[in-house]
């Protein structure tokens, strides 16, 4: 997978977000965008099919997480929506991450890319211990998160660009490490725990960075995207 910045849309409505998408109208790049729950919630799958229709590439951000039963038949409807890449939680189990897959495999075969969430990148390995009752560091639990993914046969994890490298150590190079909690050196970390520079991720192994507020919220979005792009990819 050729490196790239993905652009979360949080955004309220379809509104804010063409509003946001028209400043990026004269990039050469057109940029591979996320939409997460917020904006899919509000507006249902027409957002989808028109920012497909506009030519972006899309993760859909929804992060499943029930029974497999379940899961299996949701991802069966968000393969009609033709998207690159979607997601469940790790921690949904092996099982649910196998039936994710199925559902998601379109009759031709084909399907996007399916990936899973190891530890949001908002959670510090002491709330993971004290609230969640994991006894393990935040590390092992994320290589044993990967593990069990490719074990359900995933294209890769959602992690922090600080694990990124230690994932693809224990899972190959191949497996994707896509990840949230980027910040620019001198920005606002916010609710994120977890996170690094788009340049730092970059030398650490991260194959997408997902960068929001550090864009939308900017100034001037298009000169952020733009540094981002040239930190990354370079
Ligand atoms: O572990 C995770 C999983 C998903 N996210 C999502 O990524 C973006 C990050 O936005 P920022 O504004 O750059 O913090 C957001 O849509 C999250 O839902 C994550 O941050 N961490």
């Amino acid at each position: 997978m050729q490196h790239d910045v993905i652009i979360a849309c949080d955004f309220k409505s379809a509104e804010d977000t063409f509003r946001f998408l028209d400043l990026f109208k004269d990039e050469e790049r057109k940029p591979f965008l996320k939409i997460g729950m917020e904006l899919f919630y509000a507006e249902g799958p027409a957002i989808v099919r028109e920012i497909k229709r506009r030519g972006h590439r899309i993760f859909l951000d929804l992060k499943l997480h029930d029974i497999p039963n379940t899961v299996k038949k949701a991802m069966a409807v968000l393969s009609r929506l033709d998207v690159d890449m979607c997601n469940v939680h790790a921690a949904g189990t092996i099982e649910m991450m196998r039936a994710a897959r199925e559902g998601l495999t379109r009759e031709d075969g084909t399907r996007p890319l399916l990936i899973a969430v190891t530890q949001l990148t908002s959670t510090s390995e002491e709330r993971m211990r004290e609230e969640l009752l994991i006894d393990a560091s935040i590390n092992d639990t994320i290589v044993k998160y990967a593990q069990n993914t490719r074990a359900a046969g995933l294209d890769g994890v959602v992690c922090s660009p600080l694990e990124a490298g230690m994932v693809h150590g224990a899972c190959g190079e191949e497996f994707l490490t896509v990840t949230p909690g980027v910040r620019f050196a001198d920005g606002d970390v916010a609710d994120q725990v977890r996170v690094t520079t788009p340049a730092r991720a970059r030398e650490i192994g991260s194959d997408l960075i997902v960068v929001g507020r550090p864009i939308t919220a900017a100034e001037d979005p298009v000169a952020a995207y733009r540094r981002c792009v040239a930190e990354f990819v370079g």
